[in-house]
């Protein structure tokens, strides 16, 4: 069987008149987990739908292994589905709703692969108690080895730790990709959690008003944002206008001067937005050369990190992640200057609204 996962390849959707789906692209590889990472009404839910036959879209093709998905019928398809809202049968045990899709399957056979899929999830203990009995952690449990349950082809999961509080969601996301190293189902998760997206997925699929941003893994996300977008949805963000003077060489809004160490793809003139992350800004109490002068207003402490909260002179807030130990303690109101790492900093079109 040729190796190719699940392809979502230019599709567009609409409700009713208005186009929620602009050109979507993606590749799942074969066993690999993939997160749809956005804001709320980007179109997450509706490529799961669409995947899932609930939708048919207005254009494109969604293939698995190869074979065209678009007019397939919901039952072929062989997705295995898990939503936020765990839709388990409260009347029937824990075993009873896994082996819920499984009554062809001999007594014997039903009986082992219930058993199988309550170890993988790690419930083998609640086999004959009642969802209602069960934690929301447990129930979400009981989901997963039910979607799995029928061997799906692929797993499609819509926030399915949504309802879930913060701990309890990262012990499931934990679980999941215990589960992933066990049996590599090829799978969609749906979040609109980074850190659950960077937890769980090798690749994040990063939305913004019905189209893709960016494609990555984690880490590309987080070091080559390929939009302003991307750069302040991923991680926090800085920004400042400001002026291309020379190769490589900037002036922001507020007259600071800064040398980058690469030319930029911008002619001299070009308006641009600058975007720095707090942990890529040192803190100094006497000015720098190159340096952002911005006024203290406030620091939390993060275990040893401290997080300075300080305002540019046009009013913009700007944040810094500076080490806690033996540095500068500034007092509210105070001049401080943050240093940026200028190999890690950004460069967009000026054009964007800063947000
Ligand atoms: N059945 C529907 N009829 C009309 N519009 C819809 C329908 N379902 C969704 N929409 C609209 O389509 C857009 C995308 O919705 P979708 O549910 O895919 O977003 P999402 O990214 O999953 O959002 P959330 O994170 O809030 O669940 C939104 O503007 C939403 O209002």
């Amino acid at each position: 069987m040729a190796d190719t996962g699940l392809q979502i390849s230019n599709v567009d959707h609409s409700y009713e008149d208005k186009q929620v789906l602009h050109n979507v692209n993606f590749d799942v590889p074969d066993g690999k987990v993939v997160a749809l990472l956005g804001p709320s009404g980007c179109g997450k839910s509706t490529i799961l739908r669409a995947i899932a036959g609930l939708i048919t879209p207005d254009r494109g093709r969604i293939s698995l292994q190869g074979r065209d998905l678009t007019k397939v019928q919901v039952r072929n398809r062989k997705l295995g589905m898990v939503f936020q809202n765990f839709a388990l049968f409260s009347h029937m045990t824990v075993a009873e709703n896994v082996a819920y899709g499984l009554a062809h399957l001999p007594r014997q056979e039903r009986r082992e692969r219930v058993s199988r899929l309550l170890e993988l999830v790690r419930l083998t203990a609640f086999a004959n108690r009642f969802p209602p009995s069960l934690s929301g952690g447990q129930q979400q449990r009981v989901a997963v080895a039910r979607a799995l349950a029928t061997d799906p082809s692929a797993l499609l999961m819509d926030e399915p730790f949504g309802a879930l509080d913060r701990a309890l969601r990262s012990e499931l996301q934990a679980e999941l990709v215990r589960m992933q190293d066990d049996v590599g189902i090829t799978t969609v998760m749906v979040t609109h959690d980074q850190e659950e997206a960077q937890a769980v997925a090798g690749q994040l699929v990063v939305m913004n008003e019905g189209r893709v941003e960016q494609v990555g893994s984690p880490e590309e996300i987080y070091d080559h944002p390929a939009s302003l977008f991307v750069n302040g949805f991923i991680g926090h963000a800085n920004q400042q206008h400001a002026t291309v003077t020379g190769a490589g060489r900037l002036r922001t809004a507020d007259g600071s001067e800064i040398a980058m160490n690469r030319t930029l793809n911008y002619l001299p003139g070009a308006e641009v937005i600058v975007t720095s992350r707090p942990e890529d800004l040192s803190l100094s109490l006497t000015e720098q050369p190159g340096a952002i002068a911005a006024r203290f207003d406030r620091a939390v402490v993060m275990g040893r990190f401290l997080t300075i909260d300080a305002k540019l002179p046009d009013g913009t807030a700007i944040k810094a992640q500076v080490l806690r130990d033996g540095g500068p303690r500034p007092g509210k109101g105070d001049a401080i200057w943050l240093i940026p790492d200028t190999s890690r900093l950004h460069v967009f079109p000026g054009n964007n609204q800063i947000n």
